[in-house]
């Protein structure tokens, strides 16, 4: 368990002059004016959608474990009745209960006594008399900051014993300490009374927050041990998770659920860095529209990898790319047989450095055969190689470029998603950003599985076209028979099963009736080459009434739209090491001449891949 701190605070006089109130939902907490602690008011999104998914997935654990209960139960009552058991007697002389495996969510009913005794046993009347009675959980906030968060969650989750309230900055602690005070939600047994002026009410609160100043890998490989596993991380870092996800991975129980942010979108879906894509998450980032998916995952081979190692497997519930980052929550279970597909769930994607077609290229195969017996036999195989072996891409011959490895399987489950809008519903006054949460889950509810998304502009673009509108180009794919559906990621954009080959036909098709002129496009540029390649596929681009979804319904929230002031990533929070007399001693490190030498730096390195953009694009031609 994380060591307590101990649980003081004073806030004599009201606000002190050195903080500013700041109110999310059902709590206000105190903010550092000098930012020593940090706070993005924008990620209000982040934290309801959290809120809103850890609530859903605890309704589903109980759920499930209450179903196990009385499978146990059942399968105790059905022994019994057939005169062989009469309980098993443990040591102590009292009557072992199988069903007790669940042993935390099973308590005795009020009302008549169940207790049973060796002596006295009696088969009882299982389901009128016993009741389920879920356990509490645990969930460790790794980087916590102002606390906010924790606080939300202890008040706004159900079930909820602790939250462990995590952060390596002391003055981050220090507000966070406040916080909790202020709002009643510090550990009852401590027996502190709230401040006067206290904002929430202890009876409000479903749990406590514990806060803890330390190295949050410390913190998370301390809770390794089966019994120590919590049932829910969040990992909220500034930047990568990529540090953190070891450790997260271990510590988390079976069924249990891992959230985890990661803000530096231009590492996971810019052009710029794949090396460190590549040393962060283990696998490129590629150059193409649909990066923001290749982000999501990326992100996900990683959680997949770190959870392959400690036995165990991911079930992607939803991954977002949201604005300015990613935010993803999945399940982490022990199932060997799992382990063994992640092979066959993780490739590579050579992208067209042109046309961006994707080829996907997976690490391994299941093979199913039928045994002796009649029984199916699983087996584990190398992939074949099925993609890319050229070099080339098949629509443009453009040189192609390595992406990945990442995760080839669903970015969500569906039916979990459809438990997070259920329990929204009707919830807005709940949650201050309701209308986008509501918007973007049934994006990604309806969103299929095939990777990747493209848009009508961008596609077109590759054949120097006017776009056809979005509708046109659905129709086409409805006509053909193919599944159509949007992307959460990107405003405008389109997924489908249908293979890149047709959706570049569409454009072909389109060039029948509105040829572009090329006369100014040099001989061996890849634009002839797309144009001129003979069409594989029949196109009808007659409208198809089931492409009115694609016609934009303003009523719905699904992106930002009007971005807030300041919206984006926050500046980190000032790390401030104090003299003995209480001044602050400057920090070297990190001055502003500092900072503006670093963007020097960033803007020559960006010059310089610029530059180096425009040598492969001429040597791509
Ligand atoms: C982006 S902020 C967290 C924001 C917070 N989750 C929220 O919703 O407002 C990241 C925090 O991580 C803390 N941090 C950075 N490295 C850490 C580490 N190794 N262990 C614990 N905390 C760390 C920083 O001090 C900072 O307060
Ligand atoms: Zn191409």
């Amino acid at each position: 368990m994380s060591s307590s701190i101990p649980y003081t605070v004073d806030l004599p006089g009201g606000i002190p002059d050195t903080m500013r109130p700041h109110t999310e939902r059902t709590t206000t907490i105190l903010v550092p004016k000098a930012n020593t602690a940090f706070l993005n008011p924008v990620q209000e999104y982040n934290r309801d959608l959290s809120v809103s998914v850890i609530r859903a997935w605890n309704e589903m654990r109980k759920e499930e474990t209450e179903a196990r209960w009385r499978k146990n139960l059942e399968k105790d009552s059905k022994k019994k009745s057939k005169g062989k058991g009469k309980g098993k007697e443990d040591k102590t002389g009292e009557v072992k209960d199988e069903s007790k495996d669940e042993a935390k969510e099973e308590q005795p009913a009020a009302g008549p006594s169940t207790e049973v005794s060796f002596r006295s046993y009696q088969r009882p009347r299982l389901t009128a008399q016993r009741v389920f009675n879920p356990s509490k959980i645990t969930i460790l906030e790794a980087l916590s900051a102002t606390g906010l968060r924790s606080i939300r969650y202890a008040k706004e989750i159900p079930d909820v014993k602790v939250v462990l309230a995590n952060d390596i900055s002391p003055s981050a602690c220090d507000a966070m300490r406040k916080n909790v005070a202020l709002n009643g939600v510090g550990p009852a047994e401590e027996g502190v009374a709230a401040p006067e002026g206290d904002l929430g009410r202890r009876e409000n609160c479903n749990g406590y927050v514990q806060v803890n100043e330390g190295d949050a890998l410390t913190l998370m490989y301390a809770h390794r041990a089966g019994k120590d596993r919590v049932e829910v991380v969040d990992l909220d870092p500034y930047g990568t998770a990529a540090p953190f996800i070891d450790s997260a991975m271990g510590s988390i129980a079976d069924g249990g659920l891992l959230c985890v942010t990661c803000t530096d979108l231009s590492v996971l879906a810019g052009s710029n860095y794949p090396e460190k894509a590549f040393s962060n998450y283990g696998g490129a980032s590629a150059n193409t529209e649909y990066s923001h998916e290749v982000a999501l995952r990326l992100v996900l081979n990683s959680l997949a990898q770190a959870a392959a190692r400690y036995g165990r497997h991911v079930t992607p519930l939803i991954s977002l790319s949201i604005d300015f980052y990613v935010r993803l929550f999945v399940r982490i279970d022990t199932r060997a047989v799992e382990v063994k597909r992640l092979a066959s769930k993780t490739g590579i994607v050579y992208a067209c450095n042109y046309c961006q077609t994707p080829a996907v290229q997976p690490f391994g195969r299941i093979m199913e055969r039928e045994g002796k017996k009649g029984n199916t036999n699983i087996l584990y195989r190398h992939a074949q190689n099925n993609a890319g072996s050229s070099g080339r891409c098949d629509e443009c011959g453009s040189h192609q470029h390595i992406a990945g490895p990442m995760w080839l399987g669903p970015l969500h489950d569906k039916d979990f998603i459809g438990r997070v809008l259920k329990s929204i519903e009707g919830q807005q006054a709940n949650y201050g950003t309701w209308a986008r949460m509501h918007g973007m889950l049934s994006l990604a509810q309806e969103e299929l599985e095939d990777m990747f998304y493209f848009t009508s502009n961008k596609i077109h673009g590759f054949a120097h076209m006017t776009a056809q509108p979005t509708k046109t180009v659905v129709s086409a794919l409805l006509n053909a028979g193919y599944k159509v559906s949007r992307s959460h990621a990107i405003g405008g954009s389109v997924k489908t099963n249908a293979p890149r080959s047709f959706v570049l036909d569409i454009l072909r098709e389109g060039l029948k009736t509105n040829p572009v002129r090329l006369d100014k496009v040099a001989e061996n540029s890849p634009v002839r080459r797309l144009i001129a390649k003979p069409m594989t596929h029949t196109v009808d681009l007659t409208l198809n009434p089931d492409a009115k979804l694609f016609e934009r319904d303003r009523s719905t929230v699904f992106y930002q739209l009007n971005p807030l002031p300041n919206w984006g990533p926050a500046p980190r929070a000032r790390t401030v090491q104090v003299n003995e007399d209480g001044s602050e001693v400057p920090n070297k490190r990190k001055s502003e001449d500092g900072e503006a030498h670093e963007a020097e730096a960033e803007a020559k390195r960006a010059k310089v891949e610029a530059e180096a953009d425009d040598e492969e694009a001429a040597m791509n031609a």
